[in-house]
């Protein structure tokens, strides 16, 4: 298929990137990869949107250094970039509004004279707009199994983000991203939107191990961009006092259901 005939595809991916790792820039590399390989899609941009400072996960330090270590790690990249308006939010916001304001943005984009129509229009299947490209929610398969958990998603958002927009999904060991489509009536409904990318070299590289290497004062060189490393040690991240953050506050997700906080 010419190129111009396929559609176009922005990656969006949301998380703690806490900090970023070369496995969340890999992921991007993979994603672009698989749906270009189909022949049908064309992926123009990959946007990282690091998680606001309201989503209270344990160990999660300040959103203007997680921002800005995902800038370090992006500036030799010509196509991925990093957005702060989640961050910036002063509450948690659930993913499928920044998944709608990154479509909006997108839209009006687009759409120059037509910016209103687009922001508060209710109707969102991706066609709305003819020429926008297709924007998908980009994750590793631990999310896509989050999705399960009692009280963390909110079934209508999961049903929006698989059936408006889609999502690319790439495995990670100890996951069974295939199984669980099959499992829920939901993802099966929808499973032509979710695209299941297979990393043939697994890795095992994790935010969580980072911090915990830091913590022992051991190497993590080659497992974050030289740079981010070097920020790190600069700002004197990741100690154990950073690693009890949030420690005793119900994740902002669950906050909804339990009222606590
Ligand atoms: N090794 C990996 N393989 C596949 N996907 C990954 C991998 N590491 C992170 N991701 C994905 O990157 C996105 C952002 O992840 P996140 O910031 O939570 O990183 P993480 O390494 O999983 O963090 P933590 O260890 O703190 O839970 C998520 O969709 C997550 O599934
Ligand atoms: O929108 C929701 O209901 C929702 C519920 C749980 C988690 N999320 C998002 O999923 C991402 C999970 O990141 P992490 O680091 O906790 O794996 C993060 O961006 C959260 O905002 C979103």
């Amino acid at each position: 298929m010419e190129g111009q005939s396929r559609t176009k595809v922005v990656l969006l991916a949301c998380g703690s990137f806490n900090p970023v790792t070369n496995m969340h820039l890999r992921m991007f590399e993979l994603a672009r990869d698989h749906l270009e390989d189909t022949g049908q899609y064309r992926v123009v941009k990959g946007i990282i949107s690091p998680v606001g400072d309201g989503y209270k996960k344990k160990g999660l330090i300040e959103a203007c250094h997680r921002l800005e270590m995902a800038r370090l790690a992006t500036e030799n990249s010509d196509w991925i970039i990093v957005d702060s308006w989640e961050s910036l939010q002063p509450e948690w916001v659930e993913t499928n509004k920044v998944v709608r304001h990154h479509y909006d943005e997108l839209a009006a984009e687009q759409n120059d004279d037509d910016v209103d129509t687009v922001k508060y229009s209710k109707k969102r299947p991706v066609s709305l707009l003819s020429g926008c490209p297709q924007l998908m929610l980009l994750c590793g398969a631990d999310v896509l199994e989050s999705f399960g958990q009692p009280n963390l998603w909110k079934q209508e958002d999961i049903n929006e983000i698989v059936s408006f927009y889609g999502l690319v999904c790439v495995t990670r060991s100890g996951s069974d991203p295939h199984k669980f489509i099959q499992q829920s009536d939901t993802l099966w409904k929808y499973r032509r939107n979710i695209h299941i990318v297979h990393e043939w070299v697994t890795n095992e590289i994790s935010a969580t191990h980072v911090r915990r290497a830091l913590r022992r004062s051991q190497s993590v060189r080659y497992l974050l961009p030289d740079t981010v490393v070097d920020y790190i040690k600069v700002h004197h991240l990741y100690t154990a006092e950073s690693e009890q953050k949030n420690a005793d506050v119900v994740l902002a997700p669950l906050q909804r259901y339990t009222g606590s906080n």
